[in-house]
């Protein structure tokens, strides 16, 4: 016997999928929407394309637990959603960030109480309303609102600007709020290609600035290939490929969006 104390395990296990979609379904009446598996590692930035009724919103409501699933588990953040408590659904979403083609935001508001409102997650009642009044911890809402160049619109009404700046401000709301996870669903759909194209990157800046997953649905296919690392391919509630981004091709564009001959 030496005495000595048994060598330390020193490889620390791989980081667990911020999301993961273990045999799922989603049936409505006798209607199977959705039939899938799926996971989102840390750090990975994933599309979802596919037709309309594919079930690209249904995966993202399943995701932030707004959809229940009909049978199979949803894990997102490490909480299995389906045997979580109420506090811990709520600390799960505040752990997400969402950006809608609809952006959620408080027209008569000014942008810097907009971008402010990405800490109410974490915040209590006393303390957003306090906000309200006179926005709190403005220093971090002007950081950045300057990082993605709208720091001189702080105080302008949010329905006075222009799409792209409304855009903006649910952007910077997002890196106010740190999310670990980003939901997006159709972000871009209302924009012309060269704005699509620029909030994209802008929206890929943010996700890859915190280290934060994305998961996003998109119409277009190229711009999913592009900004995304990975890219799920569904159809008909069916994960038809999912691939790195640079492994697919427009053969597999072709395919998903085929019409049923
Ligand atoms: N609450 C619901 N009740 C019944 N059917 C639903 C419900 N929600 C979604 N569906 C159906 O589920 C299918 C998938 O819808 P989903 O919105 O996920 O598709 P999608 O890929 O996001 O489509 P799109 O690109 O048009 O937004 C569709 O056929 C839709 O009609």
């Amino acid at each position: 016997m030496t005495g000595m104390a048994p060598a330390q395990q020193t490889t620390a296990a791989p980081p667990a999928n911020v999301l993961e979609l273990k045999d799922v379904t989603v049936r409505y009446g006798t209607r199977t929407v959705l039939d899938a598996s799926l996971s989102v590692a840390p750090g990975q930035k994933v599309a979802l394309v596919g037709p309309s009724g594919a079930g690209k919103s249904t995966v993202l409501g399943l995701s932030n637990g707004s959809v229940t699933p009909s049978t199979g588990t949803v894990t997102t953040l490490g909480t299995e959603l389906g045997a979580a408590t109420r506090r811990q659904l709520r600390a799960v979403r505040a752990g997400i960030g969402t950006v809608h083609q609809r952006l959620d935001l408080v027209g008569p508001l000014s942008a810097i109480h907009n971008v402010n409102a990405g800490h109410l997650g974490r915040w209590g009642l006393w303390k957003s309303l306090a906000s309200l009044v006179r926005p709190l911890e403005g220093d971090v809402a002007l950081a950045a609102m300057a990082r993605l160049g709208i720091e001189e619109l702080a105080p302008t009404r949010t329905e006075r600007l222009s799409g792209g700046e409304q855009q903006r401000v649910a952007l910077a709301r997002i890196i106010v709020q740190d999310p670990a996870l980003v939901l997006a669903d159709e972000p871009i759909s209302s924009l012309d290609p060269q704005r699509a194209r620029v909030v994209m990157d802008l929206l890929a800046a943010v996700v890859a600035d915190g280290d934060r997953s994305l998961l996003v649905s998109l119409h277009d296919f190229d711009i999913a290939r592009s900004v995304c690392d990975r890219v799920i391919g569904l159809r008909q509630g069916h994960v038809v490929f999912d691939l790195p981004a640079g492994e697919v091709t427009d053969a597999h564009r072709d395919e998903l969006y085929r019409l049923p001959a």
